[in-house]
């Protein structure tokens, strides 16, 4: 089926594609996208095998995490349940953004793991602070990390780690499904829908919802994502809107045009809050459930 767009002045052809499925009608999970990117759960892979590749190549990850203001209370929990999921025995750096060094908690870390503390401005709007990462993190990689590691994620702080969380998840460019929106039929998906905003996506558009929270891949790909998002929310401010959430919007215009290379289940970005379903064999990243009037600096 096709269907024509206007766009620009020109006409556009494009071809219409069927939204891709994320749990089969007989219940399975699907382990492919329609890119032939693999779709990472348990069952898939093979932890021993797939670490021996990587340990022959002496990688850093590089991991960023932001905890401004009242999310230092996340810092402990994250940490900890980081260094004991969260590639054990594969060399990680922390880069730990915040408006109060003293809150950061004193952690031994494991073998091979450190941690920079980068202090930045405190900020009175959440929104702000979300979307801000995609600024830092193309600086941090301009400044440091093109020459400091092979792989970046960035990542919520407001989360614990259940789970193995590893080398499968390694790959050029990498987002994760969203876990409220995986069976969601993709024109109810919380995209941006103003035509006005970079973040715009057509309701007969989309593949996946991806979650904000977690960004990775190889530290030149996730530059272009972060770079070019920062763009994108730069000539949307300039014209006052604000895309319906933040970052994470323009992160999904970026991801439709941009299809990563290794998509991550929901397994790599639950919830606390919501009942674990029968495709979900293993939660190992979770958003811990959080009073959003205590926590934030804002509305
Ligand atoms: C699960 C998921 O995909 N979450 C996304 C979602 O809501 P969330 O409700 O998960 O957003 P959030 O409040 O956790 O903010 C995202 C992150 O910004 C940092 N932070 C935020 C507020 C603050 O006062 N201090 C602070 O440090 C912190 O690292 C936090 O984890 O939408 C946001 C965009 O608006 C981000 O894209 C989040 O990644
Ligand atoms: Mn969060």
């Amino acid at each position: 089926m096709q269907y024509t767009e206007k766009r620009m002045g020109g006409t556009r052809l494009r071809l219409a594609h069927n939204q891709p499925s994320v749990v089969g009608s007989d219940g399975k999970v699907i382990t492919v996208t329609p890119w032939l990117a693999p779709i990472v759960w348990e069952g898939t892979f093979d932890p021993t095998l797939i670490d021996s590749i990587y340990k022959q190549q002496n990688i850093t990850i590089a991991t960023t995490v932001f905890a401004l203001g009242k999310y230092t209370q996340f810092l402990k929990d994250f940490l900890e349940s980081a260094e004991q999921n969260y590639f054990v025995g594969f060399c990680v750096h922390y880069y730990l953004f915040t408006d109060q060094p003293q809150q950061v908690p004193k952690l031994k870390l494991g073998e091979g793991h450190q941690l920079t503390v980068v202090e930045v401005p405190s900020s009175n709007r959440w929104q702000e602070i979300t979307l801000r990462r995609m600024e830092r993190l193309e600086k941090l990689i301009e400044s440091r990390l093109i020459n400091e590691a092979d792989y970046v994620f960035s990542l919520d702080v407001d989360t614990k780690f259940y789970g193995r969380w590893g080398t499968e998840s390694l790959g050029r460019l990498i987002g994760v499904i969203h876990p409220g929106y995986y069976q969601t039929p993709r024109e109810q998906f919380p995209y941006e829908r103003r035509p006005e905003s970079q973040a715009f996506i057509p309701r007969a558009e989309g593949d996946y919802y991806y979650g904000g929270a977690v960004i990775g891949g190889l530290v030149k790909d996730v530059y272009e994502v972060a770079k070019t998002c920062r763009k994108q929310l730069d000539i949307d401010a300039a014209k006052s809107i604000e895309a319906a959430w933040q970052e994470e919007s323009h992160l999904n215009k970026y991801f439709l045009y941009n299809k990563p290379s290794k998509v991550l289940s929901p397994e790599y970005l639950w919830q606390d809050l919501k009942a674990r379903t029968n495709e979900v064999k293993i939660i190992r990243f979770s958003q811990v459930i959080k009073n959003y009037a205590a926590v934030r600096p804002n509305p």
